[in-house]
C-alpha cells in the first residue's frame, strides 16, 4: 500500500505524518516503530497517524514513540497536526483530540500555533507514581541530580532543577531515570536551570525515545513544576536545544503552548514495506 506522508517538526522534534481521516491505515506499533527508525526507515522522534475526529474534534492524532510504545501527548506534533487542520479546513482554529483529551488550538498572528494542553494533572495517581508520594519532592536522584517534582500533561513528566544543564551527562543518566520503578508507564525526565522566573532552560530525555531537540508536554510539565515550586511565574518561555515555547500556566489550571511549526518535506511510503 503506497501512500504520502508528511515529515514535521516542531522546533526540531521530528515527526512523519501519515492521514488516515479517509480510510483507515494498517499501522500496528512494530510498523510505527519500523518507519521511525532512523537507518531503516523514514526516521523520526513520534510517528503520528491522523484519524477522524470524534466528539467535538477536527482530528484524533494517535502518537506513537520510535519504540512504538503509545503516548497520550505529544505537544509538538500537536502544532503540527492542528496546523494540518486547519490548512485543510480553511479556519484559523481546530480541535485536536488524543486518548488523553480535547486540545483546542488556534494560529496566531505571528503564524504560531498555541494549544490548550488541558489541565496538569498533580495527584500521584495521575502521574502515574507507583506508590503515594508528594509530587512536588519525589524521592529519586542520579549521578548529579535528586529531588524531582513531577506531574502529568497527559503523559508523565519528572522536573530535575539543576544549576547548570551543560554539566549533565543527559544519555548516562536518562534511562535510569526513565525507567525508575517510581514510574511504573516510565516517564519523560526533564532538566531545567532557571534563568528568571519568565525564562527556563530545558533538556529532555524522553520517554521511548531518548534525548530530543525538544518536548513540548514537557516544556508545560516543567513550568508546571517550577511555578509550584515558586521557582517561576506561571508564564515563561521555555527555551530547549531546538528553540523557545511560550508556556502559560492559567488559573483555572490548563496549560498554554505556543510555538512553530514546520514542514520539511513529503513523500510516498509502501507501508508492505514494513513489518507489521
Ligand atoms: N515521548 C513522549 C511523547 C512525545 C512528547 C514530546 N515529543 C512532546 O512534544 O510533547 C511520551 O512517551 O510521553
Amino acid at each position: 500500500m503506497i501512500i504520502p506522508f508528511r515529515k514535521m517538526h516542531g522546533l526540531g522534534n521530528d515527526f512523519v505524518v501519515l492521514d488516515a481521516r479517509r480510510a483507515p491505515l494498517p499501522i500496528t506499533p512494530g510498523r510505527a516503530a519500523a518507519i521511525a527508525d532512523r537507518h531503516t526507515g523514514i526516521g523520526c522522534d513520534q510517528f503520528i497517524v491522523m484519524e477522524p475526529g470524534t466528539e467535538g474534534a477536527d482530528v484524533f492524532m494517535r502518537i506513537y514513540n520510535p519504540d512504538g510504545s503509545e503516548a497520550g501527548a505529544c505537544g509538538n506534533a500537536t502544532r503540527c497536526v492542528a496546523e494540518l487542520a486547519m490548512a485543510d479546513s480553511g479556519s484559523g482554529a481546530a480541535a485536536v483530540r488524543t486518548i488523553s483529551g480535547l486540545l483546542p488550538s488556534e494560529r496566531l498572528p505571528d503564524g504560531t500555533i498555541r494549544v490548550d494542553m488541558g489541565e496538569a494533572r498533580l495527584g500521584w495517581g495521575e502521574v502515574p507514581l507507583a506508590q503515594e508520594a508528594d509530587t512536588l519532592h519525589l524521592p529519586l536522584s542520579a549521578d548529579g541530580v535528586s529531588d524531582p517534582a513531577a506531574c502529568s500533561m497527559g503523559n508523565p513528566h519528572a522536573t530535575f532543577f539543576v544549576p547548570d544543564l551543560a554539566a549533565l551527562d543527559l544519555p548516562r543518566i536518562g534511562p535510569e531515570l526513565e525507567h525508575a520503578a517510581i514510574f511504573p508507564q516510565r516517564a519523560n525526565i526533564g532538566f531545567v536551570q532557571v534563568l528568571a522566573p519568565d525564562h527556563l532552560r530545558l533538556a529532555v530525555w524522553e520517554r521511548g525515545a531518548g534525548l530530543t531537540l525538544a518536548c513540548g508536554s514537557g516544556a508545560c510539565a516543567t513550568l508546571v513544576n517550577a511555578a509550584r515550586r515558586g521557582l517561576s511565574a506561571r508564564a515563561a518561555t521555555v527555551s530547549l536545544p531546538g528553540g523557545d515555547l511560550r508556556i502559560e500556566w492559567r488559573d483555572d489550571g490548563h496549560v498554554l503552548m505556543a510555538g512553530p511549526t514546520a514542514t520539511a518535506f513529503t513523500g510516498m511510503i509502501d507501508l508492505d514495506a514494513y513489518p507489521a
